[in-house]
């Protein structure tokens, strides 16, 4: 792997002033992507993955909100980038599909229009050349007929068939770098697998890709490496063998464990990761997964930086829990998980078993 990373992001902060005060949405981030490499970004709901991206496109335009920090793309930092530069940059070098491909499309422009635009953008063509690349790049992504779809709007497309537009546009213009923000989550399942078979021919094309997903399975299928955010923070970051087979962070092995699997040993209930994710508005200072942690201890009280498994610099998790002994600790932390979530199944078992009861003796009294 080259040494040089496509996009290096460093100690990056974004803050939004609200009606309740300063919240913290990113808090010292730092990730960095590798030329033609995927990093699947993962987390719960609201734990900052979209707001790291949009900060690094520059895309979080709000007054309200304040961003600093380092963000390094072919060795120019994007945060005092001009205004100009970073619009070249935007759609030429780093091309963004995002999970409502409206947000990419203009409603009152043909699909194939757009397309084509985007084409002589940065190359120079002819508007003939570059619809005939538009129905080229149609026809490339699956959209059946090409030829004529390529005169429809946006609206005349199905929702699949927008995602794939978004990304032959993506395509067209060849860019180092995808961020792709749950590309498929409002897509049914085959639409997904094919969206996600584009996004590896674009990636074998040569361009690295950021795909942020809540999906496990397609980060596993997917990613080279995989970034596991929770609190606006890195929790855990490696390849993705290393985070999948001995994930070492205790967030990491709540968001495996919660994942079912087909053929796997059954449990009555999956283990679900205790508590509510931490908000922004009141991030600890210590570890923000602490309060939700079963293996927390005083030392949690303290920021845990990060740091690099043993013997596996590339693999590295924020987790003050003793470095060499994670597995065992593992295996204590997902026997209480599975035993609280076994004892809340009886509990309702036997609530519901009462309450059925009781409507049986109702109905049989006289
Ligand atoms: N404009 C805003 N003002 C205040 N807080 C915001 C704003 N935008 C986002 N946030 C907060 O920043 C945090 C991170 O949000 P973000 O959308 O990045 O999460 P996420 O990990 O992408 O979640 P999801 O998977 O649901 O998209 C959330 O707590 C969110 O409420």
């Amino acid at each position: 792997m080259p040494d040089q990373p496509l996009l290096d992001v460093t100690d990056l902060r974004v803050s939004f002033r609200t009606r309740r005060g300063r919240v913290t949405a990113v808090d010292g981030l730092s990730f960095s992507v590798a030329p033609g490499e995927v990093l699947g970004v993962v987390g719960e709901s609201g734990s900052g993955k979209s707001v790291s991206m949009l900060a690094v496109l520059r895309l979080l335009t709000n007054p309200n909100v304040t961003v600093s920090g380092e963000v390094l793309f072919r060795g120019r930092d994007l945060l005092s980038l001009p205004d100009k530069q970073m619009r070249a940059i935007r759609g030429r070098e780093i091309a963004m599909v995002f999970q409502d491909p409206m947000t990419a499309l203009t409603p009152v422009y043909t699909v194939g229009w757009q397309i084509a635009e985007q084409i002589r953008a940065h190359e120079p063509v002819s508007r003939k050349e570059a619809h005939a690349r538009a129905v080229e790049l149609l026809s490339d992504v699956g959209i059946p007929d090409a030829a004529s779809r390529v005169n429809a709007y946006p609206h005349e497309f199905s929702g699949g068939m927008r995602q794939r537009a978004v990304i032959a546009m993506a395509l067209a213009c060849s860019p180092a770098l995808l961020i792709a923000d749950e590309p498929t989550t409002a897509l049914d399942v085959t639409i997904q697998a094919q969206i996600l078979d584009l996004m590896r021919e674009l990636n074998a094309r040569g361009s690295a890709v950021v795909l942020i997903t809540h999906d496990m399975g397609v980060v596993s299928e997917i990613a080279d490496r995989v970034l596991v955010m929770y609190g606006g923070r890195v929790a855990e970051e490696g390849p993705r063998q290393a985070v999948f087979h001995v994930p070492r962070h205790p967030y990491t092995w709540g968001l495996l464990d919660s994942v079912p699997r087909v053929g796997g040993t059954r449990l009555r209930r999956l283990p679900t990761i205790a508590g509510v994710p931490v908000s922004p508005d009141s991030l600890p200072e210590g570890c923000a997964f602490a309060p939700r942690c079963r293996l927390r201890h005083e030392r949690c009280d303290e920021r845990p930086e990060l740091s690099a498994a043993p013997g596996t610099p590339a693999h590295r998790d924020a987790c003050r829990l003793p470095a060499d002994d994670r597995t065992s600790l593992r295996l204590t932390a997902r026997a209480a998980a599975t035993g609280a979530a076994a004892a809340e199944h009886a509990g309702r078992a036997s609530k519901a078993e009462r309450a059925d009861k009781a409507d049986v003796e109702r109905e049989a009294a006289p």
